[in-house]
């Protein structure tokens, strides 16, 4: 049996307090109870509060868009998985290319993240893909044999229900150039044969694997009919209710 889809909209630095306010309603009031999908909107950090309080109750889950590994101590302007649990967020994303690009988040730093929100109850959407460069030169496989080890060097067997992986190619992000169907199945495929390696196949499957990178609702389904595709990271179509919801339903549909 298919597992549950998850579909979470990543609003990187978008979307002020009264829009995001009206969307977690708006998207919170049409998904309702539904049970083939995970609904997961990520608004900029200091507009979580706002966010959680209003999706408290509901079944869409509010998710950070980074957070950092220590709990507490002198790191000007972190916050902690402490933090995001007292505020009722379910999930937070750790290494986003752009933060991976802007803000020199390494490998080992990921894994970290990733395994403080283990710690703390925290989902962790751990992203990973590979740069245009990168692909041209057939290193889609070695850079993410050297991601996800970093991750999964933080896992125990028991973490893998609550881990999910993003797969976004660089080259994919915010460009329209969606990899196709295969390109996306390929590198998941990958990913899973890893998670496998270390933690067998039937624990792999545990795991979502998110595809992230110019997703909308005309390539969705088609996505979603991949083996090893349980979901997707959405930037530029998260931002209306409209055109989130669309990916929704086709999540599904
Ligand atoms: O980075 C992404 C989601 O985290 C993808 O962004 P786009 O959907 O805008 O390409």
């Amino acid at each position: 049996m298919r597992k549950k889809a998850l579909i979470c909209g990543n609003w990187k630095l978008n979307h002020n307090l009264s829009q995001t306010k009206s969307m977690v309603e708006e998207v919170s009031q049409a998904i309702k109870n539904n049970e083939l999908v995970e609904v997961v909107l990520a608004p900029v950090a200091p507009l979580l509060f706002a966010a959680c309080d209003l999706a408290k109750n509901t079944s869409l889950k509010i998710a950070a868009q980074n957070v950092f590994y220590e709990q507490k101590g002198a790191f000007t302007g972190e916050w902690s998985v402490n933090h995001l649990t007292e505020l009722g967020c379910s999930y937070a994303i750790v290494g986003h290319s752009e933060r991976r690009q802007y803000f020199n988040d390494s490998d080992e730093g990921v894994g970290k993240k990733a395994r403080a929100c283990l710690d703390g109850n925290i989902k962790p959407i751990a992203c990973l893909g590979e740069t245009l460069e990168q692909r041209e030169n057939g290193q889609v496989k070695k850079v993410l044999t050297r991601q996800l080890g970093a991750v999964l060097s933080q896992v125990k067997e028991s973490d893998l229900e609550n881990l999910v992986i993003a797969y976004e190619p660089v080259w994919a992000i915010g460009t329209s150039n969606t990899a196709t169907s295969a390109q996306a199945q390929e590198a998941h495929s990958i990913l899973r044969v890893l998670i496998a390696d270390k933690f067998g196949p039937d624990r792999a499957e545990s795991v979502h694997i998110l595809y992230g990178g110019s997703v909308k609702w005309q390539n969705i389904k088609e996505l979603m009919a991949q083996k090893d595709i349980d979901g997707a990271l959405v930037g530029g179509a998260s931002l209306t209710a409209e055109s989130f919801l669309s990916i929704v339903e086709g999540s599904i549909g």
